[in-house]
């Protein structure tokens, strides 16, 4: 799997929002997609799962995202939205697990192989203990967790992630993007995550995308984008970098807002 994005503009209300901004990931590696508040990160995404329209273009393993149906877009993108107002249903994770693998039919019978891929997934995320629960009933973090289930669950070839850790606990941060990246390497998918927390951006996707204001500023190797110089020019905070384990991790730490 691997995704082209070209040209790609997005207008709301008459403005433009995205504006030319061109990248591509390929197969089983993972892009973050940064910037400030506004940028047009979550326009960006949702665009690339055929909930805006666009122009420019977006090949999804070579073919034309405009030209798949919407069937056929649904098999192969995953989202997890920011706004989880999916999950208000009287069902229990476990049933919604089986419905989110016959989303896009029309008419379906769950089987064991439904069964034993909704425990197979609940299993790599360990959140067993949540299969009979209702979401209506669980914590945010805890529905953010299963949000990711039942995009994972799909078996998608594009995962696509809207801030997939803002409601979640440190272990759990580290839990889910883990399995996520893990999850990338494996089928040979890809991923794309909004994400604020730099840190979890820098030890978890292999490219990085910072757009600024709808434009696309930098792309290239993580490690190469987040410098303290570009931090400072995108987010206007003075940062710095430490090495962690010996050069395994570069954390960032972010001094203060610079003035003026
Ligand atoms: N329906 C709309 N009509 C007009 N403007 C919109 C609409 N939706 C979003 N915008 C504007 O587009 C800009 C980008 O919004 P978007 O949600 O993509 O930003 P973002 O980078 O994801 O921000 P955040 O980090 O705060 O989530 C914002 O200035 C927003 O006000």
């Amino acid at each position: 799997m691997s995704i082209t994005v070209s040209e790609l503009c997005i207008d709301r209300s008459g403005k433009r929002i995205v504006d030319h901004v061109s990248f591509s990931v390929d197969d089983g590696c993972s892009l973050s997609i940064l910037g400030p508040n506004g940028a047009g990160k979550t326009t960006l995404m949702r665009a690339l799962c055929g909930l805006l329209p666009y122009s420019g273009t977006v090949d999804v393993d070579g073919e034309r995202l405009d030209r798949l149906t919407r069937v056929e877009a649904a098999k192969r993108i995953g989202y997890v939205a920011q706004d989880m107002t999916a999950l208000n249903v009287r069902l229990s994770v476990f049933e919604l697990l089986l419905l989110a693998q016959n989303s896009h039919r029309v008419s379906w019978r769950t089987g064991s192989g439904n069964q034993d891929a909704a425990m197979e997934v609940l299993s790599r995320l360990g959140l067993e203990r949540f299969a009979d629960a209702v979401p209506q009933a669980l914590s945010g973090g805890e529905r953010q967790m299963i949000a990711l289930a039942l995009a994972l669950v799909k078996k998608p070839r594009l995962l696509l992630l809207d801030e997939p850790t803002s409601a979640l606990d440190l272990a759990n941060q580290l839990t889910m993007l883990e399995a996520v990246h893990r999850y990338t390497r494996e089928k040979g998918i890809v991923t794309l995550s909004i994400l604020h927390d730099m840190n979890l951006a820098t030890r978890y996707a292999d490219d990085a995308l910072m757009l600024v204001d709808g434009t696309r500023r930098y792309h290239g190797a993580t490690a190469e984008i987040m410098t303290p110089e570009r931090l400072s020019e995108v987010y206007g905070v003075t940062c710095r970098t430490l090495s962690v384990d010996d050069g395994a991790y570069t954390a960032i730490y972010p001094v203060n807002v610079r003035r003026g």
